[in-house]
């Protein structure tokens, strides 16, 4: 991968996979209801991140606003101070990008695009040396603005071109997956992966604003729903049980885009993510808890060479801590069976190759939540109670990996 130097007239870094059609996607942005009808629509939803005022009297809080039909809200979000606005979406959502550009440009603000690689491709430090240069080449100014359209991969990349950019401009998060709607989008933590590991390169950079626009979710393909679906499940357990008893309810409805159901979870779930961020934006505590699952999960992705959704490594990742925290004493049975059950009932994995543990561990020493040589796993100990736990001895690590290893590789599957 090896973005594109000059980036007039259209910014484009290559090797990305084939893009949608471009018809499947503009009819995301239409309203629908699921008989296909225009959509009736809930009024929007907005959950504030944060609040009060910092030293300077600056805002501190920002909105997350969900609902259907939101894209031509952007121009407002972005303020009247920018007159740049830089739009970097992955060429797989490239209509999107141009509606989203357009609209820009009828608001009167200069907009440019950076067209980057897909998913995992893009968290990469020459894909944002690109947007840097492309930046640059278009005079950004401290007043300007980036806006990220896409999953979380471009939230993530987007967010750390914005946060390093002459040390810090503003950002607009526009979410197109589950996923990035209900995590990546919101809280501020933005990154790239390096050779060695995932998102070992990032900063705190919190957006001004997130539109999550439901119907962006109508052409998402079913198996990205479904890995947004376990960051979910892990706002379930570590902290709103209500959230479990919907899925468990209906996990067909939980997986419909056009279900009440959804979108209770999607408000849940950002819910979850807004008050923990509000508190600790800085993972200086309690923000850890968010990380529950991740420590096995970051080290699959990386020994899949990130072939593997990031919710189906969390999946993995969170019934890995589940029996780690029943093995040393801190977990009841129904709260750890219950992992396996609602992830299993998602059509989510809950088993990993057994061949891999040298490789798995090397990730699992890499991971941010240690301190030196010691290493620290979120555990729950019991719903809704997640504490960061320092582990006496690898060996115990080991012991688990027994518990969710799977020898026959073919029912080892990703999503
Ligand atoms: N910063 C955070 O707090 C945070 C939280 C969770 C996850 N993440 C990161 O987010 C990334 C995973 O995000 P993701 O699951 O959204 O994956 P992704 O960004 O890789 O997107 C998944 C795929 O869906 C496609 N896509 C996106 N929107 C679409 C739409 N509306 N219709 C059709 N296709 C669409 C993309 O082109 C891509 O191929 C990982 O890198 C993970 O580390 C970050
Ligand atoms: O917001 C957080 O904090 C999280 O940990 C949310 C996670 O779902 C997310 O995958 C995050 O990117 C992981 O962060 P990292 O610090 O482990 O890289
Ligand atoms: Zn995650």
């Amino acid at each position: 991968m090896s973005p594109q130097a000059d980036p007039a007239p259209e910014n484009t870094a290559p090797e990305n996979p084939a893009p949608e059609s471009a018809s499947s996607e503009r009819a995301s942005l239409e309203s629908t209801t699921p008989d296909g009808g225009p959509a009736t629509g809930a009024e929007p939803t907005v959950i504030t991140v944060g609040e009060g005022r910092g030293t300077g009297g600056q805002e501190l809080g920002y909105d997350v606003v969900i609902g259907n039909g939101l894209l031509g809200r952007l121009p407002q979000m972005i303020g009247a101070q920018a007159e740049r606005v830089l739009v970097i979406h992955p060429r797989a959502l490239r209509a999107t990008g141009d509606v989203v550009r357009e609209d820009l440009e009828n608001a009167g603000y200069k907009a440019v695009v950076a067209e980057i690689p897909d998913a995992e491709e893009g968290k990469h430090i020459q894909v944002a040396a690109f947007c840097w240069q492309v930046l640059g080449q278009n005079d950004f100014t401290r007043s300007d603005a980036v806006v990220a359209v896409g999953g979380g991969a471009v939230t993530d990349v987007a967010g750390f071109v914005a946060a390093t950019w002459l040390r810090g401009v503003r950002v607009v998060h526009m979410p197109t997956t589950l996923l990035a709607m209900v995590d990546a989008a919101v809280g501020g933590k933005t990154g790239i992966n390096t050779s060695e590991g995932k998102n070992l390169v990032g900063a705190f950079h919190q957006p001004a604003a997130v539109l999550a626009d439901l119907d962006t979710l109508l052409t998402l393909p079913r198996n990205e729903l479904v890995a947004g679906l376990a960051e979910v499940v892990k706002c379930g357990f570590i902290a709103d049980e209500k959230i479990l008893e919907i899925i468990e309810s209906s996990p067909e409805q939980a997986q419909n885009p056009h279900s009440h159901q959804l979108r209770e979870l999607i408000e849940r779930a950002i819910r979850v993510k807004a008050s923990v961020v509000g508190q600790d934006p800085k993972e200086s505590g309690l923000r850890e808890s968010l990380n529950y699952g991740h420590t096995l999960a970051h080290a699959i992705e990386l020994a899949e060479r990130y072939q593997w959704r990031h919710g189906a490594a969390v999946s993995v990742g969170m019934v890995f801590a589940a029996e780690l925290a029943r093995s040393l004493g801190r977990l009841d049975d129904a709260t750890a069976d219950r992992h396996r059950s609602v992830l299993t009932s998602l059509g989510l994995p809950v088993t990993y190759r057994d061949d891999r543990w040298n490789q798995l561990l090397e990730g699992i020493r890499r991971d941010k939540k240690n301190r030196g040589d010691q290493l620290r796993f979120v555990l729950l100990a019991g719903q809704g109670q997640p504490a960061t736990v320092e582990i006496p001895d690898a060996s115990i690590l080991f012991a688990t990996y027994q518990e969710i290893a799977e020898s026959d590789e073919g029912t080892t599957v990703s999503l």
